[in-house]
């Protein structure tokens, strides 16, 4: 059964991966200032934004998800999230908490780096002043590449004899190597495409075998810098240069603690906040009957440093863009199962679409059947106007990403 995408927060102690995790999700991952406040990894659900299929059919007024929620076609998709405990330079000989952490990183499909450009912290986590975080972008690499490196090298020999032996293709070798990673037949096959030239395996010296795992880590774990704690003034010269060094990694400004800060300010009726977005009301700015409570003077210019450090300069806390960018490098497409197909509705009631899940690129109807359905026997599968769909469909968005399956009669329920 197909294991649901898992995002993983990575990034030294006290760079902001709990607060971004909190900022994503209602968890209460615990927040400090202090290095390995996180000490077991910690699980999350976040929301992506997704365009919803209820809006095609103008029908945004029915739409009712059972997991997450749906604003005029604008759902919010369940995603799980793993907050990994800090890693500091030297992980990969276990300093820190490195092997722990690393090991924790086998189950992540995809990663958000985060990274404090406020220069305030050094590379353990610790206070400091004018820290330059281009090295952590640099090390945290280095330390995934020399963990999975030391593990290859530590058995060459032996894999290297086996290799010639068995006459097996260097695809068939790697993928046992890094079945422990999770990683698919697929995936190493992309990895070694991606190395020019690479001689036969028995060749490979430490060079060769430092590109075949830099190419297995850019498709095992496509990456996302999160440059957070944007709102600090030493902020924007770190980002300037992160940004020249690496133009072509993904990289999103955020500020976590100002979501997290908004976030508070919504529940306690304070401000109308459009998540991802710059806009937020007060009191004044609305009617009298908005539901909103007035704030004091304090609070108040608290909100208008917000707008004029965060929002009105990036047009956003970031947050819920790092995440649609971390979605995006799993190319994930979201299938709608509903029990009706002409009404889109599902077991009782009006509400259509009650359930969307996230399937990668490339899945095959056979694969959502089995994820959604469990084992039962499929006689039939149906997508929009009630048109027959072929098990062996691949999945692709406004073609066949509304689903019914039909089950075999007495054998069990059919969705
Ligand atoms: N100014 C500012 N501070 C932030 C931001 N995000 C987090 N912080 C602060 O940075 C400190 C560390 O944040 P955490 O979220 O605990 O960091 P962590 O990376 O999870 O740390 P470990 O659990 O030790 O690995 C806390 O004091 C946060 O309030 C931000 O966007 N701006």
């Amino acid at each position: 059964m197909p294991r649901d995408p898992l995002i993983g927060l990575v990034g030294k102690p006290s760079s902001g991966k709990s607060t971004t995790l909190n900022s994503l999700t209602d968890a209460n991952a615990k927040i400090g200032a202090f290095p390995f406040t996180t000490i077991d990894p910690n699980r999350a659900t976040g929301y992506v934004e997704i365009e919803c299929a209820c809006s095609r059919f103008q029908k945004e007024d029915l739409c009712k998800p059972n997991y997450g929620w749906c604003d005029h076609g604008k759902r919010h998709v369940p995603i799980e999230l793993l907050d990994v405990a800090g890693l500091i330079p030297g992980a990969s000989q276990g300093l820190g908490l490195g092997n722990k952490f690393l090991d924790d990183l086998r189950q992540a499909d995809a990663l958000i780096h985060v990274v404090d450009v406020s220069g305030t912290t050094n590379a353990e986590g610790k206070a400091t002043r004018g820290y330059d975080p281009l090295q952590d972008i640099e090390w945290l690499q280095d330390e995934i590449r020399l963990w999975i490196e030391g593990n290859l090298r530590k058995r060459w020999g032996s894999i290297v004899r086996r290799h010639v032996a068995t006459k097996s293709s260097v695809a068939e070798t790697l993928r046992a190597q890094f079945g422990g990673y999770g990683a698919s037949k697929e995936m190493v096959a992309r990895a070694i495409n991606s190395i020019p030239n690479l001689p036969p395996m028995e060749d490979w010296d430490n060079v060769w075998i430092s590109k075949v795992v830099l190419g297995f880590m850019a498709v095992k774990f496509p990456t996302v810098l999160a440059l957070n704690k944007i709102d600090h003034p030493d902020a924007d010269k770190n980002v300037s240069k992160i940004m020249l060094k690496y133009p072509e990694t993904s990289a999103v400004l955020t500020s976590a603690l100002t979501e997290v800060f908004l976030r508070k300010l919504v529940k306690q009726k304070f401000i109308k906040y459009e998540e991802g977005t710059e806009f937020v009301d007060i009191y004044e700015d609305l009617d009298p009957d908005c539901g909103l409570k007035p704030m004091d003077p304090v609070l108040k210019d608290r909100i208008d440093n917000i707008r004029d450090l965060v929002l009105y300069r990036f047009g956003s806390t970031g947050v819920v863009q790092v995440l649609q960018e971390a979605t995006k490098k799993l190319k994930l497409i979201p299938v709608f199962t509903v029990r009706n197909i002409l009404t889109f509705t599902g077991n009782s009631g009006k509400h259509v679409f009650r359930d969307c899940t996230l399937f990668k690129q490339g899945s095959k109807v056979a694969s959502v059947a089995r994820a959604i359905m469990g084992e039962v026997t499929i006689a039939s599968v149906e997508g929009v106007g009630g048109k027959r769909v072929s098990m062996d469909d691949v999945i692709e968005p406004g073609k066949n990403d509304i689903l019914s399956f039909k089950v075999v009669p007495g054998k069990s329920e059919d969705k």
